[in-house]
């Protein structure tokens, strides 16, 4: 077959010695995305991947909700699959030696059955009679379809013996047993907790993650063993710890916790075979297309997960995919794009678990939300481009600090996660599209988050609980520097006086889930009668995705339509206008199903036009719903509202925003007034080529040159009332 395309070349495929599918669905494509890519070649491992056919992607049914009804055939299959996982071995090894020791290290490959199967052995072993199992996931979406996942193994309804709490969703009631949850949501419950009583095991799931939460929970579960099951304590509620991961030091975690027995789950269910490439790839973008275009072309049935560091990348592979796709011939399959990445919606993110449609091909494209702990149906060939983004706070000793967000190589450990999200019902295909030297030469895991994120949200939530970070028995204790900058940080908003001690104000920041620094804004918008307008602004600034879109060729179309809506004082005055031109687009009569769909289509319309990212708006109102919920918590009316006077407005971000201030100088440029750092004003601002007295902005960011970004002009005389000029008694 041969037909016109500009679909990768097949003299440029990074991977020979593939298995084709058939002489049926060989076609010639003639050109590379550019003139260099048809040059590169790689060739593959000389030896072929197992040739078994994959069996049709299984139906993947949606928990019920109020009733698990299973046909028998249903459930007594998925009973099969349950004793045919490898952990299905050591079954009663595992009870014996959970039951006998206070903390397990378990070590067991990818897919072997930890995550679904030790809580239900210890729940069947009677181990949560005195008290629920916990069990910890780094990321939301892992533990909201772990818990769909178990209750219907369990044939129980979701919510029900097993459920899940994720922050701003929770499905558990008086009757759940098994409980999976965020690393987040079991620290925070601390707060109310402190002993975590309500559990009797609490297995911490993917710990080689070592996210800041994690190590700040391991550090907490080590001083409730003391205290529930330490000797000369009567021990009615002990409790019992599980650490489980495929790829973690076991040693270090069993060391931490006084040298803990460690278990090994052997075995896998099924292979995975792993190609790398013969040459390092300069464009991982184009490489994922060209190797998808090559399995889609060459291989059977089976979808296709590609990861990649962030979202910008991910919709730029989209578009490629959907244009090329458009000229594939009429017979092949319909490849069927979707997404996956923490800016989405919930229930967009639930989309790559929902079943292809036949005569299709699901090509997910994720970040790596999607490489630990889940399992996608269908998924059998995965391509790993070998890149995330790394969130990385630098801070400096005179309490200045900024995030950087930069794109960096994936270490060993997250190699071997993605790699065995193939394989999980069959035999499965991991395309590396970088050569076996480089992963070699990957660090083995991740640094701790702890050791390179800002800890002010953690030292203040540790402080509510009455625990200093440098007094924790931590795995690794962050630096000096980066506590000095969160403690500064805490003293200017006033959640710490100046002998580091708790406030009644940080108290009640550390009750909102936001940053303390926009918690301050919301409080100190009670007084100045502007908490509506804050909130509107907090909860874009906290969404997960940016608010503008910014295209590069329409740059010109993108200022004229914005113009209405930029505000003279700057970047949140600008988004507070944003916000309201969208939410007052077609509510003029939603009584009716029809108006409020044509309602929904013209905001669609407005947010296009302004070029507006309507995703960021529809989760901001989400967060908006949940802090009026906390606002009425902490006794106050989240409905006042200043119209349109932006003083109050400033001012309220300013009590939030004091550390991030800086002021003109002589030269032009803007110096920081804690920290002294010269600072820019970030070119995206509306702020750019201004000059102003006194700015505050959300952050510093780095990427050529530091930045500040989300600015707004201030009167100068806020900052020393806030006392942004002091700095030094913390
Ligand atoms: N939602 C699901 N749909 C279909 N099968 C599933 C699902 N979740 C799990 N499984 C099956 O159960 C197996 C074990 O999954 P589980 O998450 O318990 O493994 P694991 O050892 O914890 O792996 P990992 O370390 O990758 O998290 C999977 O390989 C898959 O065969």
């Amino acid at each position: 077959m041969s037909f016109t395309t500009v679909l990768p070349s097949s003299n440029s495929k990074l991977f020979k010695n593939t298995t084709p599918m058939s002489k049926k669905h060989k076609f010639k494509p003639q050109f590379g995305r550019n003139e260099n890519d048809r040059k590169s070649s790689g060739s593959g491992p000389s030896h072929s991947p197992a040739k078994r056919p994959m069996p049709p992607p299984q139906a993947h049914s949606t928990p019920p909700r109020k009733k698990a009804r299973l046909s028998n055939g249903v459930a007594s299959a998925i009973q099969e699959q349950r004793r045919e996982l490898p952990i299905a071995r050591g079954r009663e090894a595992l009870i014996r030696e959970i039951s006998a020791n206070e903390v397990t290290v378990l070590i067991g490959e990818t897919g072997s059955g930890k995550t679904t199967q030790v809580p239900q052995y210890l729940l069947e072993a009677g181990l949560a009679q005195a008290g629920m199992i916990g069990i910890t996931q780094p990321r939301k979406v892992a533990a909201t379809s772990l818990a769909a996942r178990v209750s219907l193994e369990q044939g129980t309804p979701l919510g029900g013996c097993v459920g899940y709490a994720v922050r701003f969703d929770e499905r558990a009631g008086p009757d759940t047993r098994v409980k999976y949850l965020t690393d987040g949501m079991l620290t925070r419950e601390l707060l109310g907790d402190p002993l975590l009583s309500r559990y009797s095991v609490i297995v911490v799931d993917e710990a080689h993650e070592r996210t800041l939460r994690t190590d700040l929970l391991l550090a907490n579960l080590k001083r409730i063993l003391r205290e529930r099951n330490g000797s000369g304590k009567q021990k009615e509620n002990p409790l019992k710890v599980v650490v489980m991961s495929a790829t973690m030091d076991a040693e270090k975690f069993s060391r931490f916790f006084n040298d803990a027995k460690i278990l090994y789950v052997k075995g896998r269910q099924h292979p995975v075979k792993i190609y790398h490439t013969s040459q390092s790839q300069t464009d991982y973008i184009d490489s994922a297309m060209r190797t998808f275009f090559q399995i889609h072309v060459d291989q059977p049935p089976g979808d296709v997960l590609i990861f990649l560091p962030g979202q910008e990348d991910i919709e730029s592979l989209q578009k490629s995919l959907e244009m090329f796709s458009r000229q594939l011939p009429i017979d092949f399959p319909t490849v069927l794009i979707v997404p996956m990445f923490a800016a989405l919606q919930a229930s967009q993110q639930q989309d790559v678990f929902k079943p292809t449609p036949k005569g299709s091909r699901k090509c997910i494209l994720a970040t790596n939300i999607a490489e630990t702990s889940i399992t996608i149906p269908g998924v059998r060939y995965v391509i790993d481009t070998g890149k995330s983004k790394e969130k990385r706070y630098l801070a400096g000793p005179t309490g200045s600090g900024f995030d950087t967000l930069l794109t960096r190589d994936i270490t060993k450990s997250s190699a071997m996660q993605r790699a065995g999200r193939a394989g999980r019902e069959g035999p499965g295909f991991c395309y590396r599209l970088y050569t076996e030297d480089a992963f070699k030469q990957m660090a083995a895991a991740p640094e701790p988050e702890i050791l390179r994120c800002s800890l002010v949200q953690a030292i203040l939530q540790l402080m509510c609980v009455g625990q200093d970070i440098q007094e924790l028995e931590l795995m690794d204790s962050p630096d000096d520097d980066a506590i000095i900058s969160a403690l500064k940080n805490l003293f200017i908003i006033g959640a710490i006086d100046d002998k580091r001690r708790l406030t009644p104000l940080g108290r009640v920041l550390a009750s909102f889930p936001l940053e303390p620094a926009h918690a301050r804004a919301v409080v100190a918008s009670k007084d100045l009668g502007c908490t509506s307008e804050i909130l509107d602004i907090v909860s874009v600034l906290a969404s997960s995705s940016k608010l503008f879109l910014d295209v590069s060729d329409k740059r010109s179309e993108i200022a004229d339509v914005r113009r209405k809506l930029v505000h003279p004082s700057g970047d949140h005055l600008t988004l507070l206008n944003t916000v309201r031109g969208y939410s007052t687009v077609g509510i003029a009569d939603a009584s009716t199903q029809e108006n409020g769909k044509a309602g929904r289509n013209a905001r669609r319309e407005w947010a296009r036009q302004h070029f507006v990212n309507e995703r960021t708006l529809r989760e901001a109102a989400n967060i908006r719903d949940q802090l009026r919920v906390s606002c009425e918590r902490a006794g106050f009316d989240w409905k006042v509202s200043c119209g349109d006077a932006e003083e109050p407005v400033l001012l309220a971000l300013s009590h939030g925003l004091a550390q991030n201030a800086a002021l003109i100088t002589p030269d032009g440029t803007y110096k920081q007034t804690a920290g002294q750092q010269i600072v820019k004003i970030h070119p995206s601002s509306t702020m750019a080529d201004k000059k102003v007295p006194a700015i505050i902005f959300d952050e510093l960011v780095y990427t050529n040159q530091i930045y500040a970004r989300g600015v707004s002009s201030i009167q100068k005389s806020f900052l020393a009332s806030l006392g942004a000029f002091n700095t030094r008694k913390a």
